[in-house]
């Protein structure tokens, strides 16, 4: 099938191409979203559980995440936020310690004294910091090593970089480390307890949303629609996915850089795919469990035990209460891994049977006819590495192509991907690209 030409096909039907499609359709302009799987919402996409809808990979925002909830407002959906103080804690050496508040820091034994006093103070140095660009030639973990010491550094910080960056947790430049810090700051209430959002029904509910004024400002969503390659013709481009043919005169890739760049390699130069191939990206595991029974209060517990083989366990009905899902306890149990890692491609028995002893010292309670359920969602490119010298990694949004756009959630920067900088950059470039028409 061909279908009219197009001014813009978006590749990529996430949160970053909805809304870039929703404000070129502002612009009056032609749009289509290709999105390869059977729903939208990418990283942010869902499943159903006891018939209501619940993200694949855990999900909150930060009281400070204003473009998202810029676009709530417009889409008239501010009374489906929910906004709850969170309780925060870390697992280490098979020790529960609260860590939502100040007061939990210096009530935090597994430091010495003087050293808990020091890491409240590199939360707060860290914070302030005006010049990043100043800490890109340097490393997270130097950085860290020289604000909090070697203790503060290893029972602290170096945990959640290896669980969060695997095998590249060294390579982690200061600057994603700092924003980091700087984020959490900024989502506190008045007592120093974080506070944290989420949508009900799920992220996915909001992209769908999304979706539904994008069609009626006259946009087109078509799933299933895998694009293979794209091809360059005197006035226009080629689309082509595992089934159709499409045309456009601009596309807009929203996808990871190394997918564009094998869409792209009969016409491109090498020097052009060596730089979409440049920046890593890691994959992440998260077994979702339904439970009959809760593991305990905490919302969100950093692990970082190093013979505990995930990144965090995330409670996300100590948020949202479990009567929205037929009374289970939802819990997800996070790890970021080379796509490459066996571990990656285990099914879900599989990562069941591993993760039940790490899961049963943690909780010794637990058993397992508490599960109820159990899913695994897997992303090959989940996260982009943030190293030393970024900017000078991330590609220009124009490509050398005429027509040929890219936003993708590696090209955030200083600050980190996340739904909220997705909609950020989706908007900016809906509104301000140069069409070619
Ligand atoms: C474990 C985990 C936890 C997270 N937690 C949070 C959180 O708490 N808060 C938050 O705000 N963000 C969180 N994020 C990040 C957030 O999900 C992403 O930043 C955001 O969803 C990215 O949106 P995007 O549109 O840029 O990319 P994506 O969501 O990756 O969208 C890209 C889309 O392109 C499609 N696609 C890929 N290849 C093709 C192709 N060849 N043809 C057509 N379509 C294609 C994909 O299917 C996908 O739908 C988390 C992510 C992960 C993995």
């Amino acid at each position: 099938m061909t279908e009219n030409m197009k001014d813009v096909i978006i590749v990529g039907g996430g949160f970053t191409g909805l809304t870039a499609a929703l404000e070129l359709l502002k612009r009056g302009y032609s749009v289509t979203v290709l999105e390869s799987e059977s729903e939208i919402g990418g990283l942010a996409g869902a499943f159903k559980v006891g018939g209501q809808k619940l993200d694949k990979f855990y999900h909150h925002w930060f009281t400070n995440d204003l473009e998202v909830m810029e676009l709530i407002d417009e889409l008239g959906l501010t009374k489906e936020l929910i906004i709850n103080p969170t309780n925060t804690g870390m697992y280490y050496a098979n020790n529960f310690f609260k860590l939502s508040t100040p007061l939990d820091l210096l009530k935090f034994t597994p430091l010495k004294f003087h050293n808990r006093i020091r890491l409240g103070l590199l939360t707060l140095i860290a914070r302030r910091v005006k010049n990043w660009k100043a800490l890109e030639a340097k490393t997270a973990k130097e950085w860290l090593l020289e604000l909090g010491g070697e203790d503060v550094y290893k029972v602290v910080w170096e945990p959640l970089l290896k669980g969060k960056f695997g095998p590249y947790a060294e390579d982690v430049s200061a600057v994603w480390f700092w924003n980091k810090l700087k984020l959490r700051g900024g989502s506190r209430g008045k007592g120093g307890e974080e506070r944290l959002v989420y949508f009900k029904g799920s992220f996915a509910t909001l992209a769908e949303s999304l979706a539904k004024r994008v069609c009626e400002l006259g946009g087109k969503i078509i799933l299933n629609q895998n694009v293979v390659k794209l091809h360059q013709s005197t006035d226009c481009w080629r689309i082509q996915t595992e089934t159709d043919f499409y045309t456009a005169k601009n596309v807009i890739s929203t996808i990871a850089l190394p997918l564009l760049g094998e869409m792209i390699k009969d016409f491109a130069t090498p020097q052009y795919i060596n730089k979409l191939n440049c920046i890593k990206y890691i994959g992440n595991v998260c077994l979702v469990l339904e439970l009959k029974k809760s593991l305990s209060e905490t919302y969100w517990l950093n692990v970082n035990d190093p013979t505990f083989p995930f990144v965090g366990v995330i409670e996300h009905t100590n948020f949202e209460k479990p009567e929205t899902y037929n009374g289970s306890h939802i819990v997800y149990l996070s790890k970021y891994l080379p796509h490459t890692d066996e571990l990656y491609s285990m099914d879900t028995r599989e990562f069941l049977e591993y993760s039940y002893p790490y899961l049963k010292r943690m909780f010794p309670k637990f058993e397992k006819d508490w599960i109820l359920n159990s899913h695994l969602w897997r992303a090959r490119w989940s996260q982009p590495v943030v190293e030393k010298f970024y900017s000078n990694m991330i590609p220009n949004e124009k490509t050398p192509y005429d027509g040929l756009f890219i936003c993708s959630m590696a090209q955030i920067y200083p600050e980190d991907r996340g739904t909220n900088y997705a909609i950020r950059e989706g908007r900016r470039i809906g509104k301000n690209i140069d069409i070619v028409e």
